[in-house]
């Protein structure tokens, strides 16, 4: 798959859809610093700024038929990174539906976003950011809700370039999976590495004991009333009124 590498961009995301709209074929987008990134449900992605290698941004880029059911993709890049990551699969939790925890606090994000192409085809472009360099201890953490974990933490010599040299491969090749089979054989793996599991939980109004997740990626979540299965929102582990 193409790479491409940027000093600094608006948000990588941007560039990969726009690459794509211009008729573009698969690619690797990353970038040292993002002045405009994003992260889900309209909210800003804020990267380490303290230069090359404190975190890792980037986005592939890839024109996919337009009617494959895209349901649980976030899940499958989020076990395949973590697979990749963490081998040993003791650290690295997913809290659904994307976002990465490395030892309870938030190691990444995945932000995938799409665009309608000519002919059958729809451009699917999966971002991720990954913290690398633990902040200082006098840093201020109030723009990190999740809290804010490192990768170096984990592997001690991650750096931007070596992180993304180990998951470009990893990820081309669930693309082609989940291409052809869709979530399913994920559920399992999720399974493994899902943070809320038999946790209280909210998202959104609803409240409830998180269950896992469907073959198709949606959250099941046991509510007073009954099993309900939710195809998108915010996963809080805590149960105080949503502000
Ligand atoms: O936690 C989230 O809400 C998702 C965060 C996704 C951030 C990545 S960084 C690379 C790519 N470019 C962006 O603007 N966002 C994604």
């Amino acid at each position: 798959m193409e790479r491409r590498h940027l000093g600094e961009c608006g948000s990588t995301n941007t560039e990969a859809l726009a690459h794509l709209r211009d008729g573009g074929g698969p690619l690797i987008v990353s970038a040292d610093r993002q002045t405009a990134g994003r992260g889900r449900l309209g909210r800003a992605w804020q990267s380490d700024q303290r230069g090359d290698d404190a975190s890792l941004t980037f986005s592939v880029a890839l024109p996919l038929p337009a009617g494959l059911d895209l349901s649980g993709l976030s899940l499958a890049v989020g076990c395949t990174v973590a697979d990749v990551l963490d081998p040993a699969g003791d650290r690295i939790r997913l809290k659904w539906p994307n976002d990465l925890f490395l030892d309870g606090a938030k190691l990444g994000g995945i932000l995938i976003e799409t665009v309608p192409l000519p002919g059958e085809r729809r451009g699917v472009v999966i971002g991720i950011g990954l913290n690398l360099r633990p902040l200082p201890a006098d840093a201020d953490r109030s723009a990190f809700a999740s809290g804010h974990a490192a990768l170096q933490s984990l592997d001690a010599n991650a750096t931007a370039a070596t992180t993304l040299d180990r998951l470009a491969p990893a990820l081309r090749a669930l693309l082609a999976d989940f291409e052809a089979l869709g979530f399913g054989p994920w559920q399992l793996a999720f399974s493994r590495r899902d943070l809320a599991a038999g946790r209280p939980v909210r998202v959104g109004e609803q409240t409830g004991i998180a269950r896992g997740v469907s073959t198709s990626g949606e959250l099941l979540l046991d509510t007073d009333s009954g099993m309900s299965i939710i195809t998108a929102g915010e996963l809080s582990l805590r149960l105080e009124p949503s502000p």
